[in-house]
């Protein structure tokens, strides 16, 4: 009779909504494949999640643990803010941390974290960077505050882009109630111009120090919430003079506060987390 396999053990988190399955790889436990991930993350036959999120053995000095992420489709990705504060508050809670401010390794570099009490979190989500190359935007001579699209269906866009270790694209909107975010960010996701694809981003100005924001993901579709969206948002407005540099984020599934002094200074994060349960992983 073959060993059965070692049971996998999950826990199911969410942060405003944007919702995860955290494994803990530290005991050097093989990535879960790209099947992997999508039965895990479907919403019917597995756990659902926008994202799975592994805990892994830190790759710098300084950090207590590493955090690797894959979308929904499988697809990975180099960034999720909602889900670093959300691993942030794993290892406090797994005694790993052992104190209120520590540092993690993501696949972009290594970020400050801060326990903030009450579940919430602050993490230093690395400098912005507005060169179309490091977005994977072409087609544009030179970095621009904002871009024009045609898109098919004679569909035009005009978006800010910057990347937070992920692509982002954000287009400024009067209402995010009143515009068809899944059909705009398929269609610009899907654009020539974005060689590894891009969150979509749809920003309303609601004052200096406020937004609303929706946000069309890369690998998910639309989510609750996304942290390195709120962070892109804020880049890409307050570069542009529409907002102030510490920033209220209201997504619909809650809200992050977003703090950039500008230039090369690193963008912070700050928000909640929340355990919703346990389990191991059958199939
Ligand atoms: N869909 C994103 C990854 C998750 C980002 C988001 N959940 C966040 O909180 O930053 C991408 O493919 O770049």
């Amino acid at each position: 009779m073959p060993a059965a396999a070692p049971a996998l053990r999950f826990t199911k988190m969410h942060g405003a909504g944007n919702d995860f399955v955290v494994l803990d790889l530290r005991a050097d436990a093989a990535p879960p494949s790209p099947d992997l991930c999508r039965a895990l993350a479907d919403r019917h036959a597995g756990v659902g999640c926008d994202q799975i999120l592994t805990v892994e053995a830190p790759t710098s000095a300084d950090a207590i643990a590493a955090y690797r992420i894959w979308n929904a489709d499988g697809s990975p990705s180099q960034q999720c803010g909602n889900g670093a504060r959300c691993v942030a508050a794993w290892l406090v809670r797994d005694g790993a941390a052992g104190r209120t401010a520590f540092e993690l390794d993501s696949p972009t570099g290594t970020h400050a974290v801060e326990a903030l009490g009450g579940g919430r979190y602050r993490i230093a989500m690395g400098v912005p960077r507005f060169e179309p190359s490091a977005i994977g935007l072409s087609g544009f001579d030179a970095e621009r505050d904002e871009y024009d699209i045609v898109l098919d269906e004679d569909l035009k866009l005009r978006f800010g882009a910057v990347s937070t270790g992920n692509p982002h694209a954000v287009i400024e909107v009067a209402d995010v109630d009143d515009i068809p975010v899944s059909r705009y960010g398929r269609a610009l996701q899907q654009s020539p111009a974005f060689a590894e694809s891009a969150n979509v981003g749809f920003a309303q100005v609601v004052a200096r120090d406020r937004i609303r924001l929706r946000v069309f993901e890369r690998g998910v579709g639309e989510t609750l919430a996304c942290g390195s969206g709120a962070c892109a948002a804020v880049a890409v407005l307050a570069r542009r003079g529409r907002v102030d540099r510490d920033v209220a984020v209201a997504l619909p599934g809650g809200e992050l506060r977003i703090t950039w002094p500008g230039g090369g200074a690193q963008i912070l994060m700050s928000g909640p987390t929340a355990f919703v349960f346990e389990g191991e992983w059958l199939q």
